[in-house]
């Protein structure tokens, strides 16, 4: 079942196309590659996807509980809201507040309910707090971080404040995640973890994953579909066997890395 339909998308900057006339669309509890070279409009395409900035033309169409709904013009809140997390390139942790504590605010951004319970501290608010705390403990824990929940997030070492991002974006109870360079940075044994954490979070959570990433082993190890991306429009889509050998992408991006 398609998730998310993206048809005939375009992003201008002034006289700039950073995405032009896109058209892909994400499957339920799926894991698909976005690549391409440096500048060619993948962080504009999540931005656009996640109501950071509005496209200029095309739609985005998501199906949700209520049904089908289109994104265009909707504030990230409300994009979030329709079940799309994403975490970024450049971490965006609550750097000098505890890991747990990131991971409970991340949970409580999407939870209505409370306030008069919570002003008033009834008994009701202790009872749900500590569900809430459990449930961002046992998150924790498929990340391997049980033992850091009282860190500061500034402490901990850079691979474990990446881990934390995907954490919090998926204690929103996302059916869509966004990751944006999720190995950025990492060593290789960081890196080879993180392919498998992803590999089990897309199922344990049967959420559908979308990633940018310049790592070509996590990508062709991790994705089942790839699309890629050159000055702003899509070159290529295929699985990581087909687009290895497509040669438009070999000419635009994986040559130039060999
Ligand atoms: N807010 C903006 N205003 C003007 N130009 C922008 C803006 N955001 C992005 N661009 C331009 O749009 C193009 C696409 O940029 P984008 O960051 O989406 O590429 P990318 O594929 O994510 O690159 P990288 O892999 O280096 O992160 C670039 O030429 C960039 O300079």
């Amino acid at each position: 079942m398609t998730l998310l339909d993206i048809k005939e998308l375009t992003k201008n900057f002034g006289g700039l196309t950073a995405v032009s006339d896109v058209t892909m669309h994400l499957n339920d509890n799926e894991l698909v590659a976005l690549i391409g070279p440096n500048g060619a409009g993948k962080t504009t395409l999540f931005n656009l996807l996640t109501g950071v900035i509005v496209p200029s033309e095309g739609t985005i169409s998501m199906q949700t509980d209520n049904g089908l709904q289109v994104l265009n013009k909707m504030k990230p809140y409300k994009v979030a809201q329709t079940g799309l997390a994403r975490t970024f390139q450049n971490i965006r942790l609550f750097k000098d507040l505890s890991v747990l504590d990131n991971v409970l605010i991340a949970m409580t951004a999407n939870n209505k309910e409370g306030f008069f319970e919570s002003i008033f501290r009834l008994p009701s608010f202790y009872h749900k707090e500590a569900a809430l705390r459990k449930e961002a403990v046992d998150l924790l824990k498929i990340f391997d971080m049980q033992d850091q929940v009282d860190n500061l997030a500034k402490n901990l070492p850079y691979g474990a404040q990446r881990r934390l991002e995907i954490v919090r974006a998926l204690a929103t109870k996302p059916r869509i995640l966004f990751l944006d360079e999720p190995a950025a940075g990492m060593n290789p044994e960081e890196t080879a973890d993180l392919t498998r954490l992803i590999r089990q979070i897309q199922k344990e959570f049967r959420i559908t994953v979308l990633l940018i990433e310049h790592d070509m082993s996590l990508v062709m190890n991790l994705a089942q579909r790839i699309y890629v991306l050159e000055y702003g429009q899509l070159i290529a889509e295929g699985t990581p066997a087909e687009i290895q050998k497509d040669e438009k992408v070999i000419k635009a991006y994986l040559g130039g890395e060999s």
